[in-house]
């Protein structure tokens, strides 16, 4: 953790004095299997290896004993400009110094695909031409006067409860090995630098004068790292290209906000798993919802809705040969036989207990760190809605549903219509008493009337005509107890409270947008429901959630404010919300889970796919208004 915060010098921790890195000021990296997380000051303060839901070997955003690993000048930590180059997913961090200034970039690096020879372990989606390497790759340039550098590795293994021991391999000095007991990752760290072993530590310090350049690359897997700074160099710039042809692939308004729409789109790429094509929520576990709170929660598996909604915002911007890869991901854990889990792990894993890990101090103090998550046991009812829609919205397109996705989509639809009357824990999982919350319901009606369209696209006419009857049973009785006095539908039946997850309701075309009772729930939500503009999932003190303290605003649900503003044609409303939310960005466009409505401060898991995606949906609805469409 840098010893400085950047922009922002939040909480302190009581037993440190450091302070806490803002937690929107983390730069995120990925090569499609594992993500990075590094701070302003130079340091990895995440990862997790081999893939991003394992034992982290970088915590120190979690607990500073915990691991780190840091380039940056010697007597400088705060650097004059972060950046990705554009379009990719390479982090360039400039430093400026008394004597000189430098250029870092970290890249986690892809390159062709590689198994040739054998079948991979891990790949189940069909191979595409790149391949994660499993090497974090960190250049150094001097490009003028001279700088005083220090790199400084030090992981720890198992969440920071595993020590290393470093070994020299025969590249003296320019190579070493880390292992700890117990552990099966083995990290290698090459480098043209001179690196020194310092117990836990593989450190290097040297004078660069302009013109100089320097790499250290850390790997973990078969790949051989790159042995000089040419190839070092060489694996950067493939890596920075194939983010930048994938992004071409997609559809990006000619626009101010385009590059908000961009870093998203990556965003979203990088936390797919691209072995199964499952897309993980996050990329870390507890960066807390409150600072030294207890809404802490652990993101990195795969959610139903929140995939099948990321599919959603990267197929409105052209991007559909993920949501082919996270279908398979789907009918492979469904042909198994058992009912479809709310989430994941992002190999398929069923089994996602929670437990607390208590020897960690937490982000900022907040405790408990939380691994796994007690929700993956939870019926939520939208989840057949989420993964009806999102098929329907390609099938739509395509004029083509996929023969082995239509035995399972009937299982959900017939999922939806054997439990839609049950109460549930509702699309935010509340770990209290269940109810009869309205957006499952609508939900439910979305699974029933996608279903009805997809039977009758297929020529199952009958099954379509009794799906769309059971549909209007399902929205005639959200509207008898799902609406209050005043028209506006309220968070379950028969109680009064307001809930950002009913702004899905036009979005999902539950009625018409210039229905009254869509005007009104828009309108309240608008009005009753936001701190500064911003909304809140529920009132804490209405809604009996499990949990006890604050929590900040829900950026999704101030990006679908946005969406659902545009929808009733509130446009001037919905635009001035869309650029305070865009102001509010990370410094590098990034989002976390809440934004704190009094300080701007980025709270709870980072980056957050739920925030990126209703982001895309949001920033277009704004543009096409403005293109007249
Ligand atoms: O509010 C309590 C719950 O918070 C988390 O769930 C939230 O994040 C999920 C992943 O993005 C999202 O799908 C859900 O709608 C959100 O409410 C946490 O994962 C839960 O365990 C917790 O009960």
């Amino acid at each position: 953790m840098d010893v400085e915060g950047a922009t922002w010098p939040p909480a302190e921790s009581a037993s440190s004095g450091v302070k806490a890195v803002p937690i929107a000021d983390y730069g995120f990296l990925s090569d499609g299997e594992t993500t990075a997380l590094v701070s302003p000051g130079g340091s990895v303060d995440w990862m997790c290896l081999p893939r991003l839901d394992s034992a982290s070997v970088f915590g120190a955003a979690l607990g500073r004993h915990a691991g780190s690993f840091r380039i940056a000048p010697s007597d400088v930590s705060v650097p004059a400009a972060r950046r990705y180059l554009p379009g990719t997913m390479v982090l360039e961090t400039s430093w400026g110094t008394a004597t000189g200034w430098i250029i870092v970039r970290d890249v986690l690096v892809i390159g062709p695909w590689r198994h040739e020879q054998e079948f991979s372990h891990t790949h189940r989606r069909t191979p595409t031409d790149y391949d994660a390497e499993h090497i974090l790759l960190r250049t150094i340039r001097c490009v003028s006067g001279e700088v005083q550098t220090v790199m400084e590795c030090e992981p720890v293994m198992d969440y920071g409860r595993k020590f290393v021991r470093w070994n020299y391999t025969d590249h003296v000095y320019h190579q070493a090995t880390a292992t700890a007991e117990g552990s099966d990752i083995e990290l290698t760290l090459t480098t043209d630098m001179r690196i020194g072993l310092e117990g836990g530590q593989a450190t290097a310090r040297t004078m660069l004068r302009q013109g100089d350049v320097r790499y250290v690359a850390l790997s973990w897997g078969s790949k051989a790292p790159p042995l000089d700074y040419a190839d070092a160099y060489s694996r950067l710039v493939w890596t920075a290209h194939h983010w930048q042809h994938w992004l071409a692939r997609g559809r990006f308004p000619d626009h101010p906000w385009r590059s908000y729409l961009q870093r998203s789109a990556l965003t979203l790429k990088g936390l797919t798993y691209a072995p199964t094509g499952a897309i993980a929520a996050a990329a870390t576990t507890s960066l807390p919802e409150t600072l030294g709170g207890e809404r802490n929660y652990d993101y990195r598996y795969t959610w139903i809705r929140d995939a099948t909604f990321a599919l959603w915002g990267m197929y409105s911007l052209g991007f559909d040969w993920e949501a082919v890869d996270f279908f398979s991901f789907i009918a492979d854990l469904a042909e198994s036989g058992d009912e479809l889990q709310i989430m994941y792990g992002i190999g398929g894993e069923r089994d996602l207990a929670e437990y607390t890990l208590d020897h960690l101090p937490g982000y900022a103090n907040s405790r408990p760190i939380r691994i796994g998550n007690a929700a993956s046991t939870q019926h939520q009812h939208d989840v057949w809605g989420a993964l009806l829609d999102s098929v329907y919205l390609h099938s739509k397109a395509a004029d083509h549903l996929d023969g082995r996705i239509w035995p399972i989509l009937s299982k959900q639809v017939n999922a939806a219509l054997k439990h839609w009357q049950e109460p549930d824990a509702g699309i935010w999982e509340v770990r209290g008493e269940l109810q009869h919350f309205t957006s499952s319901k609508i939900m439910c009606w979305v699974a029933v009337d996608r279903g009805a369209k997809l039977a009758s696209m297929i020529g199952q006419e009958a099954e379509a005509a009794q799906w769309e009857l059971a549909a209007e049973e399902i929205k005639q009785d959200i509207l008898s107890h799902g609406v209050d006095d005043r028209g506006v539908l309220t968070q379950s039946y028969g109680n009064s409270a307001l809930d950002a997850s009913l702004l899905l309701a036009p979005l999902v075309r539950f009625l018409p947008a210039d229905h009254p009772v869509i005007r009104a729930t828009v309108l309240a939500i608008a009005d009753e429901l936001t701190v500064d503009g911003l909304v809140l999932r529920y009132r804490v003190e209405q809604t009996d959630d499990g949990f006890t303290g604050e929590e900040g605003s829900f950026t999704i649900c101030s990006f679908w404010l946005v969406s659902a503003l545009s929808e009733i044609g509130e446009h001037t409303r919905a635009r001035e919300l869309c650029a305070k939310l865009l102001s509010l960005a990370g410094p590098l466009e990034l989002y976390a889970e809440e934004i704190d409505p009094h300080t701007g401060h980025h709270l709870g898991n980072f980056p957050q796919a739920f925030t990126h995606l209703a982001l895309i949906n949001a920033v277009l609805h704004v543009i096409s208004h403005e293109d007249g469409s």
